[in-house]
């Protein structure tokens, strides 16, 4: 029981164990230099640098976990948050940018049931059963009729196939999954993304706001880099549009070439290929983008 002492005053963040958002979670804390030591298969790992505990639980507690104030911090999916039922128990910090997919209903592609309406009264397999009966109630209300909504796991896209469902509700981001089973989208439920949410009730708010704004720091950082170039002065309003930066370009005279000038800007790395060619036209020369790892903006 040492290990709990070790917990007492420590703000505990709750991180997917596995699954798809695991690496990129563990990545991010690494990013925001949240520094810890897990031996293999431990499920809590104490920060070393930070008074934080991880606790490295499965993506689909994680919510409830957070809601209930079994632990102050976590991240997990929107649409975990939503099927847990815990919305107004947790505060949305930070939507993280990856983890990016729909909840959606399938169906088998030349099955019985297309529609939404169709499948009023028949069988529904998912992982997501309180997002699944909440959109159906209403639907069966009107309907005097009851779809069974039935929980599986995981692999839920056999399900129709197996013959257990008529339809299913499940994520989908590429597509692969679900065409690979045979099924195609008929409706959506939910866009949903991975998201930092904090309990409302948790004490350490200040460690809150540290690590949600280190979070959008590394955030922020995969969306930007920084580019660099010479220009003539006579040319800079025009080069000071490409590059409008967040406040301004940073802007240093070049003592060595009179009438040239050094800008600095950080641009969006999405659009450094149009806007270095705009730079070219407008005479920029010695251009370079950088990438970087953290900022504060
Ligand atoms: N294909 C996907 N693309 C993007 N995000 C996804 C995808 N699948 C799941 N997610 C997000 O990741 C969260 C965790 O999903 P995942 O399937 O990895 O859970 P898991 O059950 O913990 O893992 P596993 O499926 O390995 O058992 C989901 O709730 C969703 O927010
Ligand atoms: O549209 P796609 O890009 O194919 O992604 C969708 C798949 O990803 C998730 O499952 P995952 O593969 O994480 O495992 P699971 O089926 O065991 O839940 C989801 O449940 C789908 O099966």
């Amino acid at each position: 029981m040492e290990f709990v002492k070790d917990l007492e005053d420590r703000m505990l963040f709750a991180v997917p164990k596995k699954g798809r958002i695991y690496q990129t979670c563990i990545d991010l804390l690494k990013g925001c230099d949240i520094h810890f030591n897990r031996s293999s298969r431990q499920d809590i790992a104490l920060c070393t640098n930070l008074p934080i505990a991880l606790i490295f639980l499965p993506a689909a507690d994680i919510a409830k976990y957070v809601g209930d104030g079994n632990v102050d911090l976590g991240i997990t999916g929107q649409d975990i948050v939503v099927e847990s039922q815990v919305e107004d128990k947790v505060r949305q910090v930070q939507e993280l940018d990856f983890g990016k997919c729909r909840l959606c209903i399938e169906v088998p592609m030349h099955g019985e049931y297309q529609t939404l309406d169709s499948l009023v009264g028949k069988r529904i397999v998912t992982s997501f059963v309180n997002s699944a009966a909440k959109l159906f109630a209403p639907l069966d209300k009107a309907a005097g009729k009851k779809t069974t909504i039935a929980h599986v796991s995981g692999s839920v896209e056999a399900a129709c196939a197996l013959g257990l469902a008529d339809g299913i509700v499940d994520l989908v981001e590429t597509g692969e999954s679900m065409r690979a089973a045979g099924l195609h989208d008929i409706y959506d439920l939910m866009e949903t993304q991975s998201v930092l949410i904090a309990n409302k009730k948790s004490a350490h708010t200040d460690l809150i706001d540290k690590i949600a704004s280190r979070v959008r720091g590394v955030i922020t950082a995969h969306k930007y880099v920084l580019c660099t170039y010479n220009v003539e002065r006579k040319n800079l309003a025009a080069t000071s549009k490409i590059t409008p930066g967040r406040l301004g370009p940073t802007v240093s005279s070049l003592d060595s070439h009179d009438g040239w000038v050094a800008v600095s800007a950080m641009i969006a790395k999405k659009e450094k290929g149009e806007i270095l060619d705009k730079l070219t036209e407008c005479g920029a020369t010695d251009i370079m983008v950088m990438a970087f790892t953290n900022c504060r903006v």
